[in-house]
């Protein structure tokens, strides 16, 4: 600290130290309304602030006068006075810490680095944030610039300054963004600092874990999502629409609730409209402008309230209306076929150079969505899960050769039936497509449940219902048919395994009794659950930000539990469905607990 702004700190907390005393020895009536209160909190607020940026000495003075004659400043003065001597104690404080740093030895700077950070935290900023950029006019355009730069690494999400040409790039200041904690009620912005603010270079990394021969640089850099200062849109402008496509799954509502809420409340749009039954609704049914009573409690609901629905996509007709309607945001939750679908929009809105930002937010109970960590509504239809094989659990107990037998959802992958197993703990035999397994023969899982049968009169048995693909040795197969999206439907690989245990025992001389739950949609259709809902809640609001600051074409998910931007390439990724592998753990610790072997003959 230099020498004069030592003589000036000291000539200031010497000025507020009066200050106070003067407030205080002058005061005699004490603040008797609460209006009176809150408008000596605005004041210190204020004052405050002030205090920071400019000289306020003539300010002070003023109050000073004032106080002579008014006792009812007392208590705005006696804070603002503690207020600023604390400031210039830490202040001086910190001045002192710059020098032992300078000097001090290795030890000395770390602790008193780290006191430091406790200053910084009561100043409530960020010195990871240089100032450089907090005080950029355009964030926004300094973090589009280092992502289309050929040196960024990070993985770029398209954004509408460069997707659509215009005479003056659009910058507008967050309405999230306040500079004091003074918020009108019923929401409305004015409620984030600085520092809450995503700016140039922020990514999420691929890799939590780096083994031997990995390193940090193979790691794929994802954009950190979450609200940026300046955003590309003006909410006056926006437009938006929301979709929801493909099968149920508990959340949907809640996703629904939260982009409406924020786009409402936080930052000011006034027109968003909800698609009826999925793609098809864009061009086939009236679009209903959606109001605060269409969302009102509808977190607590299963489903969503708009409907949803398989096939139906037609690009150009959904991209038309979509003009038709002067929409600016396109909102669409659903699986892998609905990503698939936004891509095929995001490209058309791409070549019509539209001022559009198509945002995905990922929804399939299935969780075989690749990169995010898991899709909303996945941990609710395992709670929901549990409770069959808990039923079946007491069935086989209950019976003399009891076999309960649990058929659950996921056509592709077995995640929901894994979870559920480990979740559970009562179940014996798990059995998902990912892995091939046989029925007959000695290694056979017929045998393995005649054994445990014999040992323990009761087996569990819990099978996806996309595992008839892993069978090697049976005649199962589908009857070929496919929903209107073109996915396969499936035979009943329940049903088939009922017959076959029970068949099985006959024939070894054991009357087994069998009972089959199969709780089907019972698993998606129940409301989200309170994590599935904190997520939904994340998602959204994420996704909201991302489409305000112009990023489009990408989805919004939890990459090691950070939310990320991710760019629709990478999801829709031919091949990158989500899969069970050996080497994951919670394959490994079902393994463990249920104790069941391959059940592959050595040739397998
Ligand atoms: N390749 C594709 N191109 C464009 N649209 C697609 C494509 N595949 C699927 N869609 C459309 O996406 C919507 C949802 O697809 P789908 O029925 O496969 O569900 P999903 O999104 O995969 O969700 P779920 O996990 O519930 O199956 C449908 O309207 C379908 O027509
Ligand atoms: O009967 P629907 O609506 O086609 O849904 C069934 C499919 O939806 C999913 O829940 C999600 O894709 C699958 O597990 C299941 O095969």
């Amino acid at each position: 600290m230099q020498k004069t702004n030592k003589k000036t700190y000291k000539k200031q907390l010497d000025r507020q130290i009066t200050f106070v005393l003067l407030f205080y020895l002058k005061s005699k009536k004490p603040i008797n309304s609460n209006k009176q209160k809150q408008d000596y909190q605005i004041q210190i607020s204020r004052y405050h602030h002030r205090f920071f940026k400019k000289d306020l000495e003539p300010q002070i003075k003023m109050d000073l006068q004032k106080s002579l004659t008014d006792n009812k400043f007392f208590v705005a003065g006696l804070a603002i006075g503690s207020g600023l001597i604390t400031s210039l104690l830490l202040k001086q404080f910190n001045a002192g810490e710059e020098k032992v740093e300078r000097k001090g030895s290795l030890k000395t700077v770390k602790r008193k680095e780290a006191k430091k950070q406790r200053t910084v935290f009561l100043h409530q900023t960020d010195n990871t944030i240089p100032k450089e950029i907090l005080n950029a006019s355009n964030t926004l355009m300094e973090e589009v610039k280092n992502l289309e730069s050929r040196t960024c690494n990070i993985l770029k999400v398209p954004n509408l300054i460069i997707e659509v040409p215009q005479d003056e790039i659009p910058c507008y200041l967050s309405p999230l963004y306040g500079e004091s904690n003074y918020r009108e009620v019923f929401g409305g912005g004015g409620f984030l600092p600085d520092t809450a603010f995503v700016y140039t270079g922020s990514y999420v990394l691929s890799d939590a874990v780096i083994g031997k021969n990995q390193s940090l640089d193979q790691s794929k850099r994802y954009v950190r999502a979450g609200p940026r200062k300046h955003n590309y849109f003006d909410p006056q402008q926006v437009k938006a629409a929301i979709v929801t496509c493909g099968g149920l799954c508990p959340g949907l509502n809640v996703v629904i609730r939260e982009i409406f809420m924020c786009l409402y409340f936080n930052y000011g749009v006034r027109t968003i409209y909800g698609i009826k039954y999925g793609y098809k609704g864009f061009y086939q049914y009236d679009w209903q402008e959606l109001n605060v009573k269409d969302v009102k409690e509808i977190q607590r609901l299963g489903g969503t309230i708009l409907g949803s629905s398989r096939g139906g996509f037609d690009k150009d007709n959904i991209v038309d209306n979509l003009v038709k309607h002067g929409i600016t945001h396109v909102y669409c939750l659903g699986g892998d076929g609905t990503h698939r679908g936004i891509q095929a929009l995001f490209n058309e809105i791409r070549s019509r150079k539209l001022n559009i930002s198509i945002v995905g937010i990922p929804k399939t109970i299935d969780n075989d969505i690749p990169i995010i960590d898991k899709s909303f509504g996945f941990e609710t239809s395992v709670e929901e899960a549990v409770k069959a094989i808990q039923s079946a659990h007491v069935e086989a107990h209950c019976a003399e050769y009891g076999v309960g037998l649990v058929r659950l959802m996921g056509r592709y992958a077995g995640f929901i039936a894994m979870e559920a197993t480990n979740a559970s703990r009562d179940a014996h035999v798990c059995l998902v497509p990912e892995f091939k397994f046989n029925l007959y023969g000695e290694q056979g899982v017929l045998e393995y449940v005649y054994q445990r049968l014999l040992a323990k009169r009761n087996c569990i048995v819990v099978v996806a219902e996309g595992a008839g693909e892993a069978v090697l040795d049976a005649q199962f197969s589908n009857s070929g048919e496919k929903d209107a999206s073109g996915n396969t439907k499936l035979s009943d690989i329940g049903a088939f395994l009922q017959k076959e245990i029970v068949d099985y025992g006959k024939k070894k001389g054991m009357e087994v009794t069998l009972k089959y739950i199969n709780p089907t949609y019972m698993i998606r259709t129940v409301p989200a659950n309170a994590l599935d809902r904190k997520m939904c809640t994340q998602l959204a609001q994420n996704a909201v930000h991302g489409a305000m600051a112009g990023f489009t074409g990408f989805t919004v998910g939890h990459v090691n539990n950070r939310l990320c931007y991710i760019p629709l390439d990478e999801i829709c990724k031919e091949g990158s469905g989500r899969r069970i592998k050996a080497e994951d753990r919670a394959w490994q610790r079902l393994l463990a607990s249920t104790g069941q072997p391959s059940f592959l003959k050595k040739e397998n």
